[in-house]
């Protein structure tokens, strides 16, 4: 498609240069000799002008007024506009009304060409960001749940209703693969915050300091190492939506400064005496059971309260296996795009195999294994010889006999969660030294201290 423009100029000699010139160089130009023409042009004629080089005094009125009075309504265009010498008071209005930038008449036409030319790419960024925000609201509807159980459907009803009221924070359960990030982006793209940032982060997956400066940002100099000041997460986040997955994972200390900065609405970035208003919304994602972990005195209730306004609690896929008709249907159609093949069928044989399993890594497994079977598939056929789904013992725990004397076999298939598997290698580890810290310690090259830790945290049995 060619690059369109709008010249608003009411010399006649320049603006037949300018028109001549740009169309010269492919663009499909229009040239409007005063603001009366380019109202009509624009909103009459639905010309999309990905850019508008307008003169600053037309017969008919001042341009600032003119785009003023059109705000709203002339979308993914950049102004650029030429001044006469002397006119550069009204600059600052320009600006906040949103005008790429200033020229001063005459200019020459290199230098212009210069500037239209960055002005164009700038449209165009900003028409792919629109692009795919517009794409991903349309991925994260509520719809982008699938699945025909009533459970299932009461967690749509929920979300379609949650996206319409504004919340500040909000507690996603449900195991390991069952959904909490997707549901996380339909809470935040189907929401009233979709166009401001949605930013994740794992609590698992820092230590506790650097959580903390992530979280809150620190200034130079905060800590060793502190070179810069760097905003955190919450600050980046401003007017969108903070997803903290794994929150159970976060130390007491860091929990009551989250609580403050959630019911406040203010942070202090570290080494700052000055607070900084966010306004976030906090959605709050755990596979735990918070409210034993609040029992236990693992996890301060006053945050919990605060979080659990509202709380989604996701199924898990052994619970709503009338969903994995729709959700095959799902990944095979994705699969299917993603890898240029033409599965139709999923024969009877393949459909006793997904209904009788139990599902250990939810939906994630399920996703998993369809990627893989339709990979593989060579025809319309879905190879449920690739299925190769494992009998599990014990929920999110490999079979025994995959164990091996010195060593544990790990499913690398999204069937066990990373917690899952950190307390089988460390319970299997006490088991083959009947139950003897100090042994499992140094046959996992970790300190004493460091099993301690994890023992208590996984409720595992050392001896006395
Ligand atoms: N009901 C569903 N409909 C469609 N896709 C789903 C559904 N549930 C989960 N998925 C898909 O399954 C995969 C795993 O889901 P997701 O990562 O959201 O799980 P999770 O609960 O956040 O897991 P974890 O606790 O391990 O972080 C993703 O690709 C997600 O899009």
């Amino acid at each position: 498609m060619l690059n369109t423009l709008l010249i608003v100029e009411d010399e006649a000699l320049f603006g037949s240069e300018l028109t001549r010139h740009y169309r010269k160089a492919g663009w499909e130009v229009e040239w409007a000799k005063d603001l009366k023409e380019a109202r009509e042009l624009l909103l009459e004629h639905d010309f999309e002008p990905l850019l508008i080089l307008s003169d600053m005094n037309l017969p008919d009125g001042n341009v600032l007024d003119f785009m003023e009075s059109l705000q709203g309504q002339v979308v993914n265009t950049e102004w650029l506009l030429l001044t006469g010498y002397g006119s550069v008071p009204d600059s600052v209005r320009a600006l906040r009304l949103g005008a790429y930038d200033f020229l001063e008449k005459p200019c020459e036409m290199a230098r212009l060409d210069l500037v239209v030319a960055a002005a164009a790419r700038s449209v165009q960024a900003q028409k792919r960001l629109a692009q795919q925000v517009r794409q991903r609201f349309r991925r994260y509807s509520p719809e982008a749940y699938v699945g025909k159980s009533r459970a299932t459907q009461r967690v749509r009803e929920m979300l379609a209703r949650l996206t319409r009221v504004p919340f500040s924070a909000l507690i996603i359960g449900g195991e390991t693969g069952t959904g909490k990030g997707l549901v996380a982006r339909i809470l935040h793209y189907g929401g009233k915050r979709a166009e401001n940032p949605l930013i994740e982060l794992n609590c698992a997956a820092l230590p506790r300091e650097l959580l903390e400066s992530e979280l809150f940002g620190h200034e130079a100099g905060a800590f060793t190492g502190a070179l810069a000041r760097h905003r955190g997460l919450f600050e980046q986040a401003e007017g969108g939506t903070l997803f903290l997955d794994e929150i159970g994972e976060m130390s007491p200390d860091l929990q009551s400064k989250l609580l403050k900065a959630i019911e406040d609405r203010k942070i202090r970035r570290l080494g700052s005496e000055k607070e900084i208003s966010v306004d976030v919304q906090i959605l709050a994602a755990s596979h735990r059971d918070l409210e034993g972990m609040v029992r236990r005195g693992e996890f301060r209730g006053d945050l919990y309260h605060r979080l659990s306004v509202f709380k989604l609690t996701l199924p898990p896929l052994r619970e709503i296996k009338e969903d994995l008709e729709e959700l095959v249907e799902l990944f095979v159609a994705e699969f299917n795009a993603k890898a240029g093949k033409h599965v139709k069928v999923v024969p009877e044989a393949a459909w006793a195999e997904l209904r009788a399993h139990d599902w250990p890594g939810n939906v994630r497994e399920l996703r998993n294994v369809i990627e893989r079977c339709v990979l593989f598939a060579e025809g319309p056929q879905l190879p449920a010889e690739w299925l190769q789904l494992r009998r599990n013992d014990a929920r999110g725990m490999p079979a025994d006999d995959t164990a091996t004397a010195d060593g544990v076999f790990i499913p690398l298939d999204g069937s066990m969660a990373l917690d899952d598997m950190d307390c089988y290698i460390i319970r299997t580890t006490l088991e083959r030294h009947d139950g003897n810290v100090t042994a499992a310690a140094r046959a996992l090259g970790a300190t004493r201290e460091t099993l301690r830790y994890r023992i208590r945290k996984y409720g595992l049995k050392e001896s006395s």
